[in-house]
């Protein structure tokens, strides 16, 4: 390190993104501190990934274990089948505490420093914290902005985290309201909902948009409407914006047309979690000091090698990866970013391959996605002049979704006509944010149909469905 900084790399944000640069840029030889203004781990371990995937675990099991159908199928006889709310809470809580000391000690073992306070830039390679001792100013040779993001909640809303809330108060699971309104139908609704319903909770699903699930690629938002929503007790508004929540015992929801604005109808309801996306938490991080205006709803812009850009050219030194950069809100994209940057800050050009990063909703059973949706591939195919194909192959045809007595489910491979190359997978049914891994090594390296055909895949296995997938491809040409 150069005598004159304090450090080689101040990272602000000690989240997901924060910590795994901090991890890669100590095994690179960097002296390296990080600021954190709230608890270790950021979103992702305290509330966001590690509590709600515990949720879902718990209340996964017991709609199953009350699928007497299913059961039964089975050879199985259950008569009773009962959970405790406060346990099952307890259960979120303890790992979440146990994955933010697992994170806090990798930190300490090795020797990154970690400052308690507010960070922001105070000019080119240099760092103030506000911390409970007062005002700090610190050197360092790079920094890094790791800052997130936090709930969106639009203006009409009200907060009282008790009746109406957000995913943050959502996670602890305090209470199990006899019936329940989540605005919103992306990630947080629908695993949410997931977790509600399967915990007898009565449900109202309200999306703007004009479909259900609409990041989603529509085959498989139809589906999983079928299978998610349809036969639970969950009733779906689409084409409906939340205008006005006011807490209390009710909660009045005012809905309105989505496109006319006009109220359509007042919902009274115990409770409402709101889960209409994230924004980054990039106020007061003293951009302005370097020149760098943010692109809204606050994203740091950055270039292919995580760089902040000033009037679209780098600021040296300066670097940001994760939520508050816009690309994808997504832990382990944050984790990528930030392992790029420290490469590039060691003279390794590296960019991350965004379109290779899959996706999953936590669901029973589970979404997983990689690439494009078939939408996105046939509007590509048209500028870029190439013809876009897929092929479907179904759960209910493969022997270890048939053994499991869990049929429902289809994958869905969606390439270039000519060349074969792969250019989107997506899957619903069981286990499928793991299924998802091999469609998303297959596109980071472009492989094409032809190739994948002939690679071997273990049977009885779930994976299997995508070797049906790649050589219906490959006979369907
Ligand atoms: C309910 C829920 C479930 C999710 N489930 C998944 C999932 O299953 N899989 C998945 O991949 N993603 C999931 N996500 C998304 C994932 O949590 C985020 O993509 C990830 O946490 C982003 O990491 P990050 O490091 O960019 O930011 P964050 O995790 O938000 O961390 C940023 C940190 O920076 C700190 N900070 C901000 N500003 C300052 C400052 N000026 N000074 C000091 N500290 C500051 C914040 O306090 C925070 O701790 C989920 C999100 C939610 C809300
Ligand atoms: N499994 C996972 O990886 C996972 C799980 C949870 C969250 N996340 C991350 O967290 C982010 C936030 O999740 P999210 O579900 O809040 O956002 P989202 O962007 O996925 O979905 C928000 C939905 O709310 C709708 N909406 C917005 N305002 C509305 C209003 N007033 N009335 C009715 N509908 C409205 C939008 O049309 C949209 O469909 C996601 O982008 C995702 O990256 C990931």
């Amino acid at each position: 390190m150069s005598q004159s900084f304090d450090y080689d790399l101040v990272i602000i944000g000690a989240g997901v993104g924060g910590h795994g640069a901090a991890i890669h840029a100590v095994s690179c030889g960097l002296k390296t501190a990080v600021i954190e203004t709230a608890e270790m781990g950021g979103t992702c371990v305290n509330r966001g990934c590690i509590p709600s995937k515990a949720l879902l675990a718990a209340s996964g099991r017991v709609r199953e274990l009350q699928d007497a159908h299913h059961l039964k199928a089975l050879g199985i006889q259950l008569t009773d089948v009962a959970f405790d709310r406060q346990a099952i809470a307890d259960h979120a809580n303890s790992i979440v505490t146990k994955q933010r000391e697992a994170l806090i000690g990798s930190l300490k073992r090795l020797g990154v420093d970690t400052i308690h306070g507010w960070g922001r830039i105070a000019g080119v390679q240099k760092v103030s914290v506000t911390t409970k001792d007062g005002e700090k100013i610190i050197t360092a040779k790079d920094i890094m902005l790791a800052p997130g993001s936090v709930p969106f909640v639009p203006p009409g809303i009200e907060l009282d985290g008790k009746t109406v809330f957000t995913s943050d108060d959502a996670v602890r699971l305090e209470s199990l309201p006899p019936w329940i309104a989540i605005v919103g139908s992306g990630y947080i609704g629908l695993e949410f909902a997931d977790v509600y319903s399967a915990l007898g909770c009565e449900i109202t699903l309200i999306e703007a948009l004009d479909q259900l699930m609409p990041g989603f690629d529509p085959d498989i938002a139809k589906l999983a409407q079928r299978v998610l929503i349809t036969p639970r007790d969950i009733e779906t508004k689409v084409s409906v914006l939340a205008k006005r929540i006011t807490p209390g015992s009710p909660v009045v929801i005012e809905l309105a047309d989505a496109k006319t604005k006009e109220s359509v109808e007042v919902l009274e309801v115990d409770a409402c979690l709101v889960a209409t996306g994230r924004v980054p938490l990039t106020k007061d991080l003293g951009l302005d000091s370097v020149g760098v205006e943010t692109v809204r709803p606050g994203f740091i812009p950055i270039n292919d090698y995580m760089a902040v850009l000033a009037s679209g050219e780098p600021v040296p030194h300066l670097w940001a990866i994760g939520d508050a950069t816009g690309k994808l809100m997504l832990a382990h994209a944050a984790a990528a970013q930030g392992v790029a940057a420290i490469e590039n800050i060691c003279g390794r050009a590296r960019a991350v391959d965004y379109h290779s990063i899959p996706a999953a909703a936590f669901t029973h059973p589970e979404i997983g996605f990689v690439g494009l949706t078939e939408p996105a591939a046939k509007e590509k195919g048209k500028a870029e002049g190439f013809t876009v194909a897929s092929v479907r192959t179904y759960f209910k045809g493969n022997a270890k979704a048939l053994a499991e007595g869990e049929t429902e489910g289809v994958a869905k491979v969606i390439y270039r006509q000519d060349t074969g190359e792969v250019l989107g997978v997506h899957i619903f049914g069981l286990h499928a944010s793991d299924l998802i891994q091999e469609a998303a090594n297959a596109i980071a390296q472009r492989q094409t149909v032809q190739y994948l055909a002939f690679l071997v895949h273990a049977h009885p296995t779930l994976s299997e469905v995508l070797d049906e997938a790649y050589k219906r491809a490959v006979t369907t040409h």
